[in-house]
């Protein structure tokens, strides 16, 4: 069994009033974790050695010190590999396939990228008329924020969370970064690799714990914490804010969805049909990105809904390194009483259930494991409660439609706005669609197909602010302009 410490000034620490949690397996409940539950004064002290490492010799590297340090981390995630793969397939459930090809992998690239984007990135400058004639020279400079909270949750652990401690770091930044109480492995893991490759202590703090009155308002209500950065559900942005209110403090949410999947019909058939399974199905439907609501131009609707049915009955369950399995469990047993919840709602409204609905059949301790049927309805108007709440599940409900306009209207009726992917052969029309469906990201005939210069972020009620490439920089960077009489 793991034991997670708390890692505080370089060094992993238990919780100082002793207290730990347990963390389960999502495959069949053991429990497979103690966890140290940081208390306020674990909090106070991470902040304090970030504040220090921020004031001595982090704070004191030049750029270049700073770049080198960050991919040899790259390096150091890449050469541990496989331990980041283990431990992220223990904490989640997910298949290796999907952290070895995706997860893991991106972690690594988080702090390559911002390692590059902060070395070569410039600053505005201007040449500014004054009435002498002489001319005055205005140039802007990026200083760190100071020390930054980083709130992150648990259905892509170590690529949500290096997303941020990458760019913060790259602009000279100290974190404190609280992991989801359900997946604390990868964000511990980390703390050896920035011990191993040299990063000052106190630079890279974690401290675990849970929302309110443990670690993570510990943290956003901390004064000493500079600015916020919080992936997770909308509601827990809203306790954020109030908490970032206080000191007047910067934040940057990325929050929930309930993204359209829109298919005319002249898309590439297959290439659509397995474009929406995946945005519906990857990673047991617990992406942010992923699509609960599907669109399909009627003349191939019904066509479009017996492949994918298909397909969602062609997963095969299983342990993440069970040879031949390739779909996991829902992150735990709450989250699977919250899903299986919407599946009775969905008949309770009058659904057509096309395929799943429940649980699948289990053998041995996989019985005890967190386990739903990737779901498909149709026949439901948009009023109903599953086409309108974010389920965070493997489930989708399937519309026909007649027009762009009609689309167009129902995939922005929402309070949500992350993102949409569109299947057509016709791009005029897709670039059209683009502009007039109120989202973050638009991908058309493409899915979760990341560049990471990319702005990310969500409109509505699915973010404030975006990241990625020069984004990232404007959240954990101070531009301060200075002006130079000639
Ligand atoms: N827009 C995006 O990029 C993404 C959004 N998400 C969203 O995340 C949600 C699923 O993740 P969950 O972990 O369930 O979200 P959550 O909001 O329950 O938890 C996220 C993190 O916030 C912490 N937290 C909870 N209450 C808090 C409080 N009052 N103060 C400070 N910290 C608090 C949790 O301990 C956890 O570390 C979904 O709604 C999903 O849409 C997930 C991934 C990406
Ligand atoms: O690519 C990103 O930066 C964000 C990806 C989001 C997920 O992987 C997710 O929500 O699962």
């Amino acid at each position: 069994m793991r034991q997670i410490d708390n890692f505080i000034n370089g060094v992993f620490l238990p919780a100082s009033h002793s207290r730990r949690f347990e963390k389960r397996s999502p495959v069949d409940n053991r429990v497979i974790a103690s966890i140290a539950e940081a208390s306020h004064a674990d909090v106070d002290m991470a902040v304090k050695a970030a504040r220090a490492a921020l004031n001595g010799e982090w704070g004191r590297l030049t750029q270049d010190q700073r770049v080198d340090l960050l991919y040899a981390v790259a390096d150091e995630i890449t050469r541990r590999f496989d331990d980041f793969v283990d431990a992220e397939m223990e904490d989640t459930g997910q298949p290796e396939h999907v952290m070895k090809h995706v997860f893991i992998p991106r972690g690594a690239a988080n702090f390559k990228i911002f390692a590059d984007v902060i070395k070569n990135v410039p600053t505005e400058s201007f040449m500014t008329d004054t009435p002498d004639g002489r001319g005055a020279l205005n140039y802007a400079i990026r200083k760190p924020k100071g020390v930054i909270g980083v709130i992150s949750p648990w259905n892509a652990p170590f690529l949500l969370m290096t997303w941020k401690v990458g760019p913060a770091l790259a602009c000279g930044n100290t974190v404190l970064v609280k992991p989801s109480e359900e997946t604390p492995f990868t964000a511990a893991l980390l703390g050896e690799v920035m011990n191993k490759v040299g990063i000052p202590a106190g630079v890279y703090n974690v401290v675990n714990g849970f929302g309110p009155d443990s670690a993570g308002e510990f943290i956003t209500s901390h004064p000493g914490v500079d600015a916020i950065t919080f992936t997770g559900e909308t509601r827990t942005g809203t306790a954020i804010m109030k908490a970032a209110a206080t000191g007047t403090r910067d934040v940057s949410f990325e929050m929930g969805g309930k993204n359209a999947g829109i298919v005319f019909a002249d898309a590439d058939f297959d290439e659509a049909v397995n474009g929406i399974f995946r945005s519906a199905f990857l990673n047991t439907g617990q992406v942010c990105l992923g699509t609960e609501r599907v669109y399909v131009e009627r003349p191939i609707f019904d066509k479009f809904v017996t492949a994918l049915k298909a397909k969602a009955e062609g997963v095969k369950f299983g342990r993440p390194s069970d040879h031949g399995s390739n779909y996991g469990p829902l992150i735990s047993r709450e989250h699977q009483t919250k899903v299986l919840s919407y599946y009775q709602k969905a008949v309770e409204e009058g659904a057509t259930v096309v395929t799943g609905g429940g649980v699948p059949e289990m053998q041995g301790e996989l019985a005890e494991g967190n386990w739903v049927q990737p779901t498909i309805w149709t026949g439901l108007p948009e009023t109903a409660a599953v086409v309108r709440e974010e389920i965070f599940g493997p489930c989708c409900h399937i519309s026909p439609f007649d027009s762009e306009d009609e689309v167009v209207a129902k995939a922005n009726d929402t309070e949500y706005g992350l993102s949409t992917t569109i299947w057509t052969t016709n791009l005029t029309r897709a670039h059209r669609m683009a502009g007039r469906i109120d989202v973050g990201i638009t991908w058309i005939n493409s899915w979760f197909l990341r560049d990471l210069r990319t702005a990310f972020g969500g409109t509505k009620q699915s973010g404030i602010g975006r990241e990625g490439g020069v984004h990232s920089l404007e959240f954990y960077t101070e531009l301060r302009n200075v002006c130079v009489k000639l």
